[in-house]
């Protein structure tokens, strides 16, 4: 199958298409190890695939290609859990596929994904295959989440077979999108119950869409059709109502909650009060909502503001700082991006109604660097927190640690150098997305992911992509991930409460008068 990068003609040179050359083994010598648990200085050794060794002083043969990572650091490879490559949404189709939006994360140090795959008019089976065709040309490891957009017999055993053979372990509920993807309380408790009996992980995109459907046509009404008004329709409030109430049924069901893209203050503290209560509920910040602010929707330009738009909206300063913090306290717990890129011709469907603009941002290639840069730079995470966050604690979540999110013996190669004294710059023009646009254009920070390893292959180095189309593997997500720890237990003590007897005797209505009278 041909390169597309290639074909696109995105300014690759010929020769740096197609299947890499390079040993499959490598030896990193020098750097220091970065684990979720601990760090060192050592040397990796990796051979078909597999990381065989770490520890200091190995010694291979001429057969190896030797990587010098000394003064840097040797992390695993970046994991983001929530991307939309090729997405269906609003007319339109969101604009890295497969392969070239995995080329892109590649560039930034993102080794695998987890994307979701969207039902084809609600049947689960129709929407795997059709992300089956999608994925055939990826080329590095993904896996699957699933959204539910309906409720009946065929997709509560549709999600049986999703679990139990297709390897999907997570379904999400869109509470929002009304007339389209948003379900109701009753579908999502149908949902929740159906997730617990198969120990897969409910997630949701929480914001009342019934009330974002009100505050759009007020915009309306008020004249108000551009970017901004998408903002002003849908404010925090109505994030933290949908995330408090998806919290309480999932307490409810007693099953585990992740809560995808976390963007305001009031999303963030309902998920702070239920994780103190004892309640296991996941926050997943994105990159958007930890480095920019709403005041570009405001910008006079239309394909400027139009570039943020996204749900839920990015929000005003003040939410970034906080919900930063709340990462790096583990009130939140890792980093995605929502990745849903569009172009500019795409935005510019919705130039007289902001709510045909096609919601969403880029973030995949950039997410690694703009997290190392704004969290471990400015000292608020340590560097094993950084590799917690956009890597193990995925891994964990999603079940598949260590043979993910770690650089251990028998882990999976997939691994970066990245140097703590080099720089980055992102722009449109320099990066590996087939959008011409960029949310973070012109931002520059420190940390650079030098080399990526994906699979065992060097796929990027000196700023060139080694990138082939269909090396890369579908993995299974096993169901039953730690969250469910426990979960049997808290509910055999709920159970055994309720069957405690309660002592009551019997009194007729006419007793009940006459005791009553004799009382008086
Ligand atoms: N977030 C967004 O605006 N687009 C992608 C779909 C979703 O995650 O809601
Ligand atoms: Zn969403
Ligand atoms: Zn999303």
């Amino acid at each position: 199958e041909p390169n597309q990068f290639c074909d696109a003609g995105i300014g690759y040179e010929e020769s740096t298409c197609g299947i890499s050359t390079t040993s499959s083994k490598i030896l990193i010598k020098g750097g220091t190890v970065v684990n979720a648990h601990h760090l060192e200085v050592a040397d990796v050794y990796v051979e078909d695939g597999i990381i065989v060794a770490v520890k200091p002083h190995i010694h291979v043969g001429d057969d190896v290609t030797v990587l010098d990572a000394t003064g840097k650091f040797v992390m695993p490879g970046g994991i983001d859990p929530h991307t939309h490559l090729a997405m269906e949404f609003l007319g339109t189709e969101s604009v890295d596929d497969f392969f070239s939006g995995q080329a892109a994360a590649l560039a930034g140090g993102t080794t695998m994904h987890i994307d979701f795959v969207i039902p084809v008019n609600g049947s689960l089976t129709a929407g795997f295959e059709a992300y089956e065709k999608k994925s055939k040309k990826a080329c590095m490891d993904f896996g699957f989440h699933m959204a539910i957009t309906k409720w009946d017999e065929v997709v509560s055993k549709e999600m049986e077979i999703m679990v139990q053979e297709k390897g999907i372990n997570s379904f999400k509920f869109f509470m929002a999108y009304k007339g389209f993807f948003m379900v109701n309380d009753d579908l999502m408790l149908e949902g929740f119950k159906k997730c617990k009996s198969l120990g897969a992980l409910a997630m949701v995109h929480a914001e009342n869409g019934d009330a974002v459907h009100e505050g759009q046509k007020r915009m309306i009404e008020l004249g108000i059709r551009g970017p901004e008004g998408h903002a002003l329709s849908r404010p925090p409030v109505l994030e933290g109502e949908a995330t408090a109430r998806a919290i309480r049924l999932a307490s409810f069901i007693n099953t585990p909650l992740y809560v995808v893209h976390v963007m305001s203050i009031d999303a963030m503290e309902e998920i702070a009060k239920a994780r103190i209560s004892g309640q296991k509920v996941i926050g997943e910040p994105i990159v958007s909502g930890l480095v920019l602010n709403d005041s570009w929707l405001w910008d006079p330009d239309f394909l400027t503001a139009a570039k943020y738009v996204m749900s839920p909206p990015i929000r005003a300063a003040g939410h970034d700082k906080a919900l930063q913090a709340a990462l790096s306290t583990g009130v939140l717990q890792l980093v995605g991006t929502d990745r849903c890129t569009s172009n500019s011709t795409q935005k510019a469907f919705g130039i007289n109604d902001f709510r045909i603009i096609p919601n969403g941002v880029n973030g995949i290639e950039e997410r690694m660097h703009l997290v190392w840069d704004t969290m471990v730079v400015s000292g608020q995470i340590s560097v094993t927190d950084f590799v917690r966050v956009t890597s193990t604690e995925c891994a964990r979540i999603f079940n598949i640690y260590p043979r993910k999110g770690a650089i251990l013996t028998g882990s999976d190669a997939d691994i970066i150098i990245l140097n703590p004294n080099s720089t980055f710059e992102i722009s449109a023009k320099s990066h590996h997305s087939r959008s011409d646009t960029n949310v973070y254009e012109g931002r520059r920070g420190k940390g650079k992911v030098e080399v990526t390893i994906a699979g065992g292959r060097i796929v990027w180095q000196n700023d060139e992509l080694k990138v082939v189309p269909g090396s890369g593997k579908y993995i299974k997500l096993p169901p039953y991930s730690y969250l469910f720890n426990g979960i049997d237990k808290s509910e055999a003590n709920y159970l055994s409460s309720l069957k405690a007897p309660v002592k009551r005797t019997i009194i007729s209505k006419a007793d009940a008068q006459i005791e009553e009278q004799t009382r008086i």
